[in-house]
């Protein structure tokens, strides 16, 4: 590459850095406004002053023994001294004050932060938004962040402030050593320092921003570690004998991210520590030589002797500002990340979606919502993940209100997403969702998360109360005990909230003091209980996920016999791959290739021989064969 090629790519990389240094110095300013222009004002004002205290001690000192060694006036040393006893105390007490102060911008800084992060993920990124890999990495990202709560945007906030008792020594350093030693020295010590300084932390802001690239890697190597050593999956790496294979796993990650990391520490300190500490060594040579002539070319005595040593300390302030800054540095590289990645999710979401859409209104009191009065139906409707995939294709189904309708269909057959398209979740390509003759995107979203009460397959379980985990469908009403007991009577809990050593206000997790962890089967009839209080409280399409997946037999069975009792009166939809759970509905509706291929009522369709009457014949032999000639209540089927 021609000097003339290597200048036309320099230029452009120069101007970039400029930009992303403007861009950080801006990010950094809309951050602290978020603390307060008093404490921001207020804490700049007490670090320019935290800046001058060593320059004051400095000329103080300096001066005094002046006086001393000139054996002149006794009283002007000792105002001189008691100038430098000033200083040296007003350090010392500011320090713990502007760790008060520097931590309350952080506080409010990360609470506006936190604010904004819990606002995107709650309310304005529609639900494909952040299952996008690219978004659901980045809130993996900030999560972490604000999980270990060290390096956060407050944090690089509160350091950015702190430069300016930085450049307020490197300020007064030179200074003091244009006044003692004339302006070269001074210049050369500025100038030597600025530059050191920029071309040390500009390999630590390279680092910063290659460090989010190394967090794919990291929360890899977490994850074997945490395999390993959590007892998550103990049971499992028990069991399966997979301890050896963890360990290589372990090895293989931690080695592969470590290679990665010194190679990238060797690429970026390596060389420009080498430069630039000749760079330092030699400017600092060069101020010592100017000093000394000076020195040499003036008038001989005490007073001469005073300002150069007052030049030689200034000088070594200025040698040491082109140190990484702990107090600054460290923070405002790795905890400006965070702010970036929000601001990237944002443009993610935007370019998504047009503008940031709330999918929900602020929990709050709410109006009831109405009942749906002729029914819910799904005309042409077509939905994809993935552009030529299509999940749902063509999807014409009618859900008449008050009725229940079973979907039945093979794993992937698009019922879930079908529930979410229901719910309002997604919406879809083509085609429409009307909520009687109102299509759903014209329907106020509050409103209609009100009026639907899902149970999916893969519910919460949510480390809260008992009563919150009930009420958290109408979480409004969450101090109605008895309504809450009712519905955990309604799908056989009636005894558990008596079991608890709290009541209802037993945490549901074994990580809270007192807290009771529930069996897999306890969990899901705790979640039906969580839509029926929803159902209780205004809701009236119900639907349910799978919702006996993971209850015995005899569960099972209770809920066949209830499922005229729970759907009663509304409209109702329920997913399973259990037939003896579906075929009380009203109608079952079999879903293949994302559309409706049979509906009808179990009779109907078992009378058919179509694929219902197939599936069914399937489950209903190995039922048979399981349960031997005494049958039990699978037999129902
Ligand atoms: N968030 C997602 N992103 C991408 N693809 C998805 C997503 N959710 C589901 N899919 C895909 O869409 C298809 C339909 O999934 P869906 O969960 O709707 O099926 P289902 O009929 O409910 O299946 P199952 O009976 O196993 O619960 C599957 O191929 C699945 O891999």
């Amino acid at each position: 590459m021609s000097d003339n090629g290597n200048a036309q790519r320099l230029w452009p990389a120069i101007a970039r850095r400029e930009r992303q240094r403007r861009e950080a110095a801006g990010q950094l300013v809309t951050l602290a406004r978020q603390a307060g222009a008093g404490l921001v004002g207020g804490t700049l004002a007490l670090h320019v002053l935290s800046g001058l205290a060593p320059v004051t001690f400095m000329v103080g000192v300096g001066v005094a023994l002046q006086h001393l060694a000139a054996g002149g006036d006794l009283g002007a040393a000792g105002r001189w001294l008691g100038l430098a006893l000033g200083a040296f105390v007003v350090q010392q007490g500011l320090a713990p004050l502007l760790l008060l102060l520097s931590k309350e911008i952080a506080r409010r800084v990360d609470r506006y932060c936190l604010t904004r992060f819990m606002t995107f993920a709650l309310l304005d990124a529609p639900l494909p938004v952040m299952e996008r890999p690219d978004v659901a990495d980045r809130l993996t990202y900030v999560d972490e962040i604000f999980e270990q709560w060290t390096f956060t945007p407050g944090a690089a906030t509160e350091g950015g402030i702190a430069l300016a008792g930085r450049y307020t020594q490197l300020a007064g350093a030179v200074a003091v050593l244009a006044w003692t030693a004339g302006w070269w020295p001074a210049l050369i010590a500025a100038v030597v320092a600025l530059v050191v300084r920029r071309g040390r932390s500009e390999a630590f802001f390279h680092w910063g921003r290659l460090n989010r690239e190394f967090t794919p890697y990291q929360r890899q190597t977490a994850y074997v570690r945490e395999l390993a050593t959590s007892t998550r999956a103990a049971k499992d790496i028990r069991t399966l004998g997979l301890i050896g294979w963890v360990e290589e796993r372990y090895a293989a990650e931690a080695g592969g991210l470590h290679e990665r990391l010194w190679y990238w520490r060797r690429r970026l300190y390596g060389g420009p520590f080498v430069i630039y500490t000749v760079l330092a060594v030699a400017g600092a040579a060069a101020a010592l030589v100017a000093i000394a002539r000076v020195a040499d070319g003036g008038p001989p005595g005490s007073a001469a002797v005073g300002a150069t040593a007052m030049a030689v300390q200034a000088l070594a302030l200025c040698a040491r500002f082109g140190i990484v800054f702990q107090e600054s540095d460290i923070k405002m590289v790795f905890g400006r990340g965070a702010w970036e990645a929000l601001l990237e999710i944002d443009d993610i979401a935007r370019g998504a979606t047009g503008e940031p859409s709330r999918t929900r209104a602020v929990a709050g009191p709410a109006p009831a919502a109405g009942p749906v009065r002729a029914g819910v139906r799904f005309e042409g409707v077509r939905f994809a993940y993935r552009p030529d995939r299509p999940v749902i294709d063509g999807l014409d189904l009618e859900l008449r209100a008050g009725t229940s309708t079973a979907i039945v269909g093979v794993n992937g057959a698009g019922k879930t997403t079908m529930v979410k398209l229901l719910a309002g979740l997604y919406r879809p390509d083509a085609g429409t969702v009307r909520v009687d003759g109102t299509d759903l995107r014209d329907l106020d979203p509050a409103a209609w998360t009100r009026a639907i009460a899902v149970t999916f397959q893969d519910f919460v379980r949510y480390e809260a109360s008992l009563r919150d985990n009930v009420a958290m469908s109408a979480i409004g009403h969450r101090n109605d005990s008895a309504g809450i007991l009712a519905e955990l009577a309604r799908v056989g809990l009636e005894d558990l909230a008596a079991s608890l050593p709290d009541g209802l206000e037993t945490p549901l997790t074994r990580a809270l003091p007192g807290g009771r962890e529930l069996s897999g089967g306890q969990w899901q009839r705790l979640a039906l209980a969580r839509s029926l209080f929803a159902v209780r409280h205004g809701a009236s399409v119900l639907v349910l996920d799978e919702p006996t997946s993971q209850l015995d037999a005899r569960g099972e069975a209770e809920f066949f016999d209830r499922f005229l009792d729970l759907t009663e009166g509304l409209t109702s939809v329920v997913i399973s791959h259990r037939f003896s759970s579906v075929r009380r509905a009203d109608r079952i509706v079999v879903l293949d290739g994302g559309r409706v291929s049979e509906a009808g009522g179990h009779d109907e369709l078992v009378a058919a021989g179509g694929t219902y009457a197939s599936m069914f014949a399937v489950q209903a032999r190995r039922f048979a064969t399981e349960a031997g000639p005494a049958g039990g209540k699978e037999m129902q089927l």
